[in-house]
Order: C-alpha cells, then structure tokens, then sequence
C-alpha cells in the first residue's frame, strides 16, 4: 500500500502540474486571441471608415458647434433616439438665450394690452404672458455616444464626443462626427450649409455681437457669440449731424473694394481704426452699435483689462476675426496701455484742474473713477503698450477689420496708439448742449411706427368683415362691392385722420422739446443722464417739463456730494 503510495505520488504532481501549464496556456492563448479579435474589429472598423465612410469632425470652439447643435435641436426625428440631452437651452451657455426667438417658435400671438373695447387689460396680457414663459420649450438633442438618422433619404451617423482633457466643470467641451456611407462627403456638406442658413437665418438683420473670452482656466481665448440685437438707427444716436455723417462715409469709404485695391497697389495695410472719447454715457459705445447695424457688421468687443489676457491671446483673438467686422476695444485707457501711468495721473491732476464750477464736478467724477481703475490695475499685469500696438498694425496684423477704441480719457493714451495708421479719426462726445437736449427729447416722446399696437392696427383693418361678406351668397356680390368701397373710403379717412394727429404731435413735441431744453443747463449733463430723467416720464412731456427745475438742482446736489466723498 506504501509502496504503491510512494509510487503514484510522481505521476499525481507531474499531472497536476501539466494541468496548470496547460490551464495558464488555454488562459494566454484566449487573451491573445480576444485582444487579436478586438485588434481584428478595429482593424477592420478603421479600414471602413477610412476607406467606405467620410466624416466630418465638428470642434465645440468653432461656430459650426453652434450652427450643427441649433439645428439638431429643430430636428424633429432627432428627438426619435432613446438616449437624449433635454434642455430649455439650444446649445450650451456660449450661445445667445434669445428669448424672442422662443416666443416665435411657440407661434402663440398675445393681443397687446391697449385701451380698445377687444383689448386685454395690462394685467389679463401679463398673466397670459408669465404664465407662458414658465413653460419654456425643451430642446431634445442626441446624447453622448453615437446615433443613427436619416438626412434626404440617406442614412448618416452622428457621433458627440466628450473631450477627456477638459477639466470636469467644463459640460461642453465635446467634439461632434459626422458620418455618411461612401467617400463622397458631399451630403454631409449640404448639411452643414443647412445648418448654418437655418442659424443664421434666425438672426435676421439683427447685429450679432461676439465677446473675446475663454471658458475655463487654461484654455485659449475665443471668440464667442454673446447676443444679437436689433440694430439701432442711427438717427437715435444725437450727435452733431456733420460728425455722424464723417463717420459713417469714412467707413463706408474705407470698405470699398476699390479702396481695398488702392492700398494694396500701393503696399499700405488696409486697416482703419478710430477713437471715440468722451465722459461716460455721452454716446460711443451706441454710435459704434449703430454703426454696426448700419453696415450689417459684426461686432467684436474686447475687454483688454482682463486679468488672464496675454499678449499670445491677445494676438490669436486678431488673428481670428472675419475680414470684415467691427472690433470694440472699451475704455482703453483702463488697460496697462496708458503710457506712464502714475506719473499722468498725477500731472493731469495739477494740468487739469478746473476753472470753473463745471469742469470741476467732471474733473473730480472722472479722477474718482480713475482711483478704483487704478486700483485694479495694481492687481492685473494687463496688456502692454507694444502688445497692442503689434495686433493693431504689427506685420502680422489682421487686414480688414474696423478697429474702434473708447476712452474716456484720450490725455491718457500713449502718443504711438494715436497715430495715423492705429487711429485716423477721433471723434469727441461732449455732455449735451440745448440742440442735442431738444433732440433726446423729441426722440423719446415722437411716436414711432413701431410703437402703434400691432394688434388694435391689425383690427382695424377691413379685411375680418370683408371675409365674412364674401362667405355669402355670390348674388350678393354687388352688395359686397359696394361695402367694400365704403371700408376702403373709412380706411383712408382713418389714414389721412392719423397721419394728421401725427403731424400735430409732432408739433407740440417739438414745442415741449424747445421749452424744455430752455430748462436744462448747457452741457453740463450727458444724454445717458438726460435720458435717464426722460424715462421716468416717459408718458408725459408735460410732466417731465414741469420736473425739471428740482431734477437739474437734485442731481446737482447729488454729484457735489460724490464729489466730496471721493476728494
Ligand atoms: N449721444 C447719445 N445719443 C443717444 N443716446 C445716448 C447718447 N449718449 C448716451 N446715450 C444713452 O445712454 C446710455 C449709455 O450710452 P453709451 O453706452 O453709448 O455711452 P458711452 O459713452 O459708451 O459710455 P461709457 O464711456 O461709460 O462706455 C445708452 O442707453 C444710450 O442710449
């Protein structure tokens, strides 16, 4: 029994340890083989879509993000898939919340609030209203991963990407594919342009505004739409007529094409920039806004006192602007550009020390101001002087843009950003004189096209009660003819009746208008401030005539006590 023990206990060992090589072997050979078929499957995946797929990559810092996204979101058989982003946002938070555009798309039309028979009451519009705007309307896109869809009658994929790079809190840094069968991309393209006529589309004549920014920490300045807006006459703008009018021929002149060729046949860098300088509210940022309606143009503004900008920023931004837009650079005097800053400071106070009681307040309002900047300025390294000259007209400086600076101190500027070349033309805002007072006014209390109620004009119309005529008998169509010349006669009588009661406020406006600027002091406030006043009156001139004496002597007091808190 022992020997047979002893005998068997060889073999025993030997075996159990063959079974586990050839365990380990079976275990090697399977991972081989599942990492060779896995290998094999991408393999033949990278071989399909290299050579029977095209594809088109969509990065999120691209306008086409949005363009796609947009569309995507209008999409209803995009809503079809299982795994879907809901949201009451199109995109993501780059792009414009534009509530307007919400109260098109849900195609309900509220009746304005008037004082007619049919009209809503204030109150009745605004419950209407508030109780339908907190149902905003959710937006269903694909979510992570990808998706199958059919785009005219072709089956097309769509990939969404989160980037594994991007810090955690940033939701949206993500990068979309998408795919068609076949090596001809050309229906993917036909989307794209789709997509981007249906986004652009929506902003009509509207003025787009873009905003140089970065999202998170680390990652490059970009360009990023911030709103559009509807554009503002320039006629709101007041301003001596002959310098509005320089300003815009000058633009207009310099975005000829044959001005582009004339510089360029004589080897002069076709740029154009200007300077608007002025006290606060006095108009600049609002001629440059009109300006860019005007034109169709977009505008790109710019915040040079931000803290993380550097100058490789600064020129990447240069770098990425379209050919032909407008660049807003605010308040440049608030960047490190000021030459010399502390030592300006200081001289301005003793050179620019008032004369007389009115250059006094603006000269302590604006050395106020000038406190708190400089105070931020201690803390941000900010641009330099020589950063901005070199994106404005270094070698490698963008061709084609409008540049446009606003200070409110021009003393401040360094002589070299002044030059020809960086600034052709300067254009000074002054507080209001009696012309510019008489004209706010008239602004704010004329009527305008756009303020009579849609809805009360839309009733007036004939064409309810023409509709219920025709629906009779067509024996009666004499009868009707005869009805219909009656409505049209009212019609008219109600024209020419209307156009005449427009003429007579104009008149009384223009009156009120002479009378009041009468009232108000020359030059001594800006047309933000004078505004501000007007508006609290809005409905009546008379009132706002009849207030104006204690406002002026109000507001005068309340700027002598600022003053003499900030001394
Ligand atoms: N000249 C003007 N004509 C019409 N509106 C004006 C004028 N100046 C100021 N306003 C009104 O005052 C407000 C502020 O104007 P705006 O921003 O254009 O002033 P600004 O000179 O750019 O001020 P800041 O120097 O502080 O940037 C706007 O609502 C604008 O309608």
């Amino acid at each position: 029994m022992a020997e047979n023990t002893t005998a068997t206990s060889p073999t025993n060992s030997f075996s159990q340890t063959d079974t586990a090589i050839l365990d380990a072997l079976y275990v090697i050979l399977l991972a081989t083989f599942g990492a060779s078929f896995q290998y094999l499957i991408w393999y033949a995946k990278d071989i399909v879509e290299r050579y029977f797929m095209s594809t088109a990559e969509i990065r999120f810092d691209d306008e086409t993000f949005n363009y796609f996204m947009y569309w995507m979101s209008r999409q209803p058989n995009m809503s079809k898939t299982n795994r879907f982003v809901a949201g009451v946002k199109t995109s993501g938070y780059w792009s414009d919340d534009c509530s307007d555009d919400e109260d098109d798309e849900k195609g309900i039309e509220l009746d304005e609030p008037g004082c007619g028979e049919n009209e809503p009451s204030f109150e009745e519009y605004w419950a209407k209203l508030t109780g339908r705007d907190k149902y905003r309307t959710l937006r269903y896109t694909p979510s992570e991963g990808r998706h199958f869809f059919w785009y005219r009658g072709k089956p097309l994929m769509l990939e969404r990407q989160q980037q594994q790079q991007s810090p955690l809190w940033v939701m949206n840094n993500e990068t979309l594919y998408v795919s068609c069968i076949g090596r001809n991309p050309a229906i993917i393209k036909d989307l794209l342009n789709e997509a981007q006529q249906t986004y652009v589309e929506r902003d009509g004549n509207r003025t787009v505004i873009y905003r140089g920014q970065r999202l998170y920490t680390g990652q490059q300045f970009g360009w990023y739409r911030c709103m559009a807006r509807c554009p503002r006459p320039l006629s709101t703008v007041v301003l001596d007529q002959a310098q509005k009018d320089e300003f815009i021929s000058d633009i207009k002149e310099y975005l000829h094409p044959r001005t582009r060729r004339w510089y360029s046949n004589r080897g002069i860098p076709y740029r154009r920039g200007y300077l608007l300088h002025g006290p606060p509210g006095t108009g600049k940022t609002s001629l440059c806004f009109a300006a860019a309606g005007l034109l169709s143009l977009k505008l790109y503004l710019l915040n040079l006192d931000s803290k993380a900008l550097d100058e490789d920023n600064l020129a990447s931004l240069f770098h990425d602007l379209p050919r032909r837009c407008i660049v807003l650079l605010e308040d440049v005097d608030t960047a490190g550009v000021t030459h010399t800053r502390g030592k300006t400071t200081d001289s301005s106070k003793d050179k620019d020390k008032p004369t007389d009681s009115t250059d006094h307040t603006e000269a302590e309002e604006l050395e106020g101001k000038d406190k708190d900047k400089d105070k931020k300025e201690d803390k941000s390294p900010g641009i330099t002087l020589s950063a901005l000259l070199n994106v404005i007209d270094g070698v490698a400086a963008s061709e084609g843009r409008i540049l446009v600076m606003t200070t409110n101190h021009p003393e401040k500027l360094d002589a070299a950003l002044l030059r020809p070349g960086r600034v052709d033309l300067s254009i000074a805002f002054g507080r209001t004189t009696q012309a510019d007072i008489e004209e706010l006014f008239t602004s704010i209390y004329t009527t305008m096209e756009g303020d009579l109620p849609r809805a009360a004009a839309s009733r007036r119309l004939p064409n309810g009660a023409a509709k219920h005529l025709t629906n009779g008998s067509a024996n009666h169509n004499h009868e009707n003819g005869k009805v219909e010349y009656a409505e049209k006669r009212k019609q008219e009588e109600n024209d020419k009746e209307q156009k005449r009661r427009l003429h007579d406020l104009r008149v009384r406006i223009s009156k009120l208008a002479t009378d009041f600027s009468a009232i108000m002091p020359n030059g001594e406030f800006t047309a933000a401030e004078i505004q501000g006043y007007l508006l609290n009156h809005k409905d009546s001139p008379e009132a706002a005539i009849g207030g104006a004496d204690a406002w002026v002597q109000g507001l005068r007091e309340k700027k002598s006590a600022q003053d003499s808190i900030l001394a």
